[in-house]
């Protein structure tokens, strides 16, 4: 279908061809501000001209979430001020009907994210756990209570397709666990089932296919692309300048800096390009790691005998045997709900079978020593890690500066402790030495991973638009207030918490969750070159092979789970 321009809508509408039922979004050359600033502010996003025909399928693309990206998703929602102001909206297929009557795009526009799992309370540690304790009132409500405890009107029409969609999206099988028990992927697919049920006229999904193994990514393009064909909801995708566009995406709007320049998908070959230097630094050459070839003699840092976790008859990992070395460099693989995310909580002791597993029939072996004599707060210092739950789960306290969320890096714990959030170690104090330690790690964190490496102006936390400023200094950066950094800067900040320690075992699940691609591109090669010692191992969770790391030159190794059973592939 042709894209109709603003002039060419007011003559297309003037002469009869198409009506305003026929367009979704139509904005003619207007800047974008935050509600409170005047026009004379510097806009979000300037000169928008957009306009999307019903029957075209669109995709915004830009960098990761706060970026300009979520800009441009929140003028949809109606969170910004549009200048000059379309006087009867941006959505003329709303207000015009077959009823003849006005909709208003906040009860008919709804978007769900998912460059990160939303937080269900104010998190801390007991959120961390609470998915295998279950224990809370709230943690008891299931998945389909949840679904239906909106009591929106039209929940019970929607009810007839309920059914279905579960069944389509794999849920059926978990509609009565806890909300809190199911995968990153699973919670991923309720989200989209849910914002269905409210049955909005225009989806926007930002980042849909984040935490999806390859099966559901395409299940979900698929059911996307129905949904979008039957208008039952319209669907405008959100995605990074690095995703794979789908096949069926017709038309894309690029996003960059304030800036959207939107056309016809084949037409953006530039875009390919960017996309394809992204990859290749992927692969740029580290240091060579020729030690982890030797991989017989390096000390064993966590073994798993014969290691099982089951919820009643759901058999979630089966007898596995697993072997971390110092130095090694893994891939662990499995399709959502696989148990990976289980797998990685007996190491870390979050999961309570942890202490459970009875040797000799299963044993677990944390740095030389056996689950039960080690105690937690130990574990904690012993092992770095970023996830999705750690993200959600750690407190956004005001106050707590980005020096300070690094600083709790040595301890593994979410307080900072200590002056200068330095800690005051496990035995109760640490020598001057051990402080200056700690301190200078803190500040080469920084300097390796702070927004120098990877921005070259400064990011606004709400809506990401550039900023004339100079780039913040580490200096500067680790003053700043933790809970008021973009998610993408959250998340770098983060992962320095999980590397700052220079813990034994480092655990990277789904680590580029928010970042842009010079985020990603700034900790891989940090990672590659100097960020890790030969002694410290790492295992990466990602379902996508080109997001981790490093590769078979390096020689990575893969462990795969697959219906309980564990085996390296
Ligand atoms: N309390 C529980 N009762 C029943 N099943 C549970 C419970 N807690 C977890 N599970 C199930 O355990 C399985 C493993 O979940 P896990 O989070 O380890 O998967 P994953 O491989 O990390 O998935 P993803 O790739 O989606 O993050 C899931 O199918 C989940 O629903």
């Amino acid at each position: 279908m042709r894209r109709v321009s603003g002039l060419a809508l007011i003559r297309a509408l003037h002469s009869g061809h198409r009506s305003t039922q026929d367009v979704v979004i139509h904005i003619p050359h207007a800047d974008v501000f935050r509600f409170g600033d005047s026009n004379r502010a510097s806009p979000v996003l300037k000169d928008v001209d957009w306009t999307v025909n019903e029957g075209e399928n669109w995709a915004v693309v830009g960098s990761g979430s706060g970026g300009p990206k979520t800009a441009v998703l929140q003028m949809l929602l109606g969170y910004l001020r549009i200048s000059p102001s379309p006087p009867a909206g941006i959505f003329p297929f709303l207000s015009s009907s077959s009823s003849g009557q006005w909709r208003d795009p906040s009860a008919f526009v709804s978007m769900v994210s998912f460059a990160h799992r939303p937080r269900s309370s104010g998190g801390g540690f007991y959120d961390y756990t609470a998915r295998y304790g279950a224990v809370r009132e709230e943690d008891r409500i299931t998945l389909r209570q949840n679904m239906f405890s909106d009591t929106a009107e039209n929940v019970t029409n929607a009810e007839n397709n309920f059914d279905d969609l579960a069944e389509t999206l794999g849920l059926k099988d978990l509609l009565d666990l806890p909300l809190v028990a199911l995968s990153n992927g699973q919670t991923r697919r309720a989200r989209i089932l849910k914002a269905l049920l409210s049955q909005p006229e225009l989806l926007l999904l930002d980042e849909p296919l984040t935490g999806l193994d390859v099966d559901n990514r395409s299940i979900i393009l698929s059911l996307l692309h129905n949904l979008h064909a039957a208008r039952n909801p319209r669907v405008i995708m959100g995605l990074r300048a690095q995703d794979p566009v789908p096949d069926w995406i017709s038309h894309l709007a690029v996003v960059k800096d304030n800036r959207i320049s939107t056309r016809p998908k084949n037409e953006v070959l530039a875009l390919e390009v960017a996309r394809a230097s992204i990859n290749k630094q992927g692969s740029q050459p580290g240091e060579v790691h020729d030690h982890l070839h030797q991989s017989a003699n390096r000390k064993v840092l966590v073994e798993l005998k014969n290691v099982s976790v089951s919820y009643h008859e759901r058999k979630v990992l089966k007898n596995i045997h697993w072997t971390i070395r110092a130095g090694d460099r893994l891939h662990l693989q499995g399709s959502n709900g696989s148990g990976k995310t289980t797998l990685l909580s007996l190491i870390t002791g979050d999961h309570p079978q942890s202490y459970t597993q009875i040797p000799p029939k299963s044993e677990l072996i944390l740095f030389g020593r056996s689950r039960s004599r080690i105690p937690t707060p130990q574990l904690r210092s012993l092992i770095g890690v970023v996830s999705p739950e750690l993200y959600n789960a750690f407190p956004r306290r005001t106050g707590m500066s980005v020096w300070d969320v690094v600083g709790t890096g040595f301890d593994g714990g979410f307080v900072s402790l200590g002056t200068k959030g330095v800690g005051v170690g496990l035995a109760g104090g640490l020598t001057n030495e051990e402080t200056q330690w700690r301190v200078d790690r803190i500040w080469e964190v920084l300097k390796k991973l702070g927004p120098h490496t990877w921005s070259k102006e400064g990011t606004d936390k709400e809506i990401g638009t550039q900023k004339s400023t100079v780039v913040a200094s580490p200096e500067t950066f680790a003053t700043r207030s933790f809970i008021d950094r973009s998610a993408g800067e959250q998340s770098m900040v983060l992962l320095m918490r999980a590397l700052v320690g220079r813990p034994q075992l480092v655990l990277l699940d789904e680590v580029w969750s928010g970042m842009d691609e010079a985020m990603i591109t700034a900790a891989r090669t940090y990672l590659r070159t100097g960020g890790l010692t030969d002694e410290q191992a790492v295992v990466v969770i990602s379902h996508w092979e080109d997001e981790v790391p490093w590769g078979v030159d390096d020689g990575i190794k893969r462990f795969r789970l697959e219906g309980g059973d564990g085996k390296e592939v």
